[in-house]
């Protein structure tokens, strides 16, 4: 058992905007905790340069092979028995991407029932328990946007503002009816992932969301 008695079997997924700094908090709890990461893999993602490109043509596409490997690693972290940090939930897919292509227009009406028709068969399989906990990353905008440039990937340096205002928003409203398991809000201006004290501020604030001791703010 690890110091904070966080169940070796727990599932810990991060959660928040892109660029917020998700998969860098996910390294580090694993790191602390000896779990394993479930990450994802953007490098050799076939769809998502094009889908910059051109939202219309290919976001069905770029859809459906999110889900494809969320399934193979839900399928994964069921089969090793837990112990994993998650970089972004499944409920954001479709919550906020496919919803927000959808509502903009830039999804059919058609292609996202499909897609949502394949999301809750998926939900069904026994692969999807709910997570232990669920941290959400929030911070200001401009400091996210910040985050974006300076990280450097091309395709989304390129795209508009509106954009990121768009699903900044989004994530903000979707957070407070978020209710499948525990959430622990985390400020990205209040932790340090290379500062020890702060990382086990952190795991201690895990635990006790995990164990329902958490203080409501
Ligand atoms: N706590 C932090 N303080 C400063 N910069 C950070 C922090 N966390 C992440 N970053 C930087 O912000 C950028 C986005 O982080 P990343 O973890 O890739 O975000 P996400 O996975 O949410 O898209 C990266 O350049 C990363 O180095
Ligand atoms: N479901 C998704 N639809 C569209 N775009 C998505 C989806 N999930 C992730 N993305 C994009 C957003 C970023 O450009 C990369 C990686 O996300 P990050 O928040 O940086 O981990 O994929």
């Amino acid at each position: 058992m690890n110091p904070y008695h966080i169940p070796e079997n727990a599932l810990i997924t991060v959660a928040g905007t892109v660029g917020v700094g998700k998969s860098t908090l996910t390294a580090a709890l694993a790191e602390r905790l000896g779990f394993r990461t479930s990450l994802e893999q953007v490098e050799h993602n076939p769809y998502l340069e094009k889908f910059y490109d051109d939202f219309e043509r290919w976001v069905f596409h770029l859809q459906i092979y999110f889900l494809g490997e969320r399934f193979k690693e839900q399928k994964r972290m069921f089969e090793l028995g837990g112990g994993f940090v998650q970089d972004r939930s499944i409920y954001e897919d479709t919550g906020i991407f496919a919803k927000m292509h959808a509502d903009q227009g830039t999804m059919s009406a058609t292609d996202y029932a499909t897609y949502a028709q394949l999301y809750e068969a998926m939900v069904m399989t026994p692969y999807f328990p709910h997570p232990h906990v669920l941290i959400y990353l929030e911070g200001s905008l401009p400091a996210i946007l910040n985050r974006i440039q300076e990280r450097g990937r091309e395709m989304e340096i390129h795209t508009d503002r509106s954009y990121w205002e768009n699903m900044y928003n989004r994530y903000s409203s979707w957070i407070e009816t978020f209710d499948a398991c525990p959430v622990l809000k985390l400020n990205i201006e209040e932790y340090d992932v290379h500062d020890p004290a702060s990382m086990d501020d952190i795991l201690r604030q895990v635990s006790e969301s995990i164990r329902g001791t958490a203080a409501t703010v």
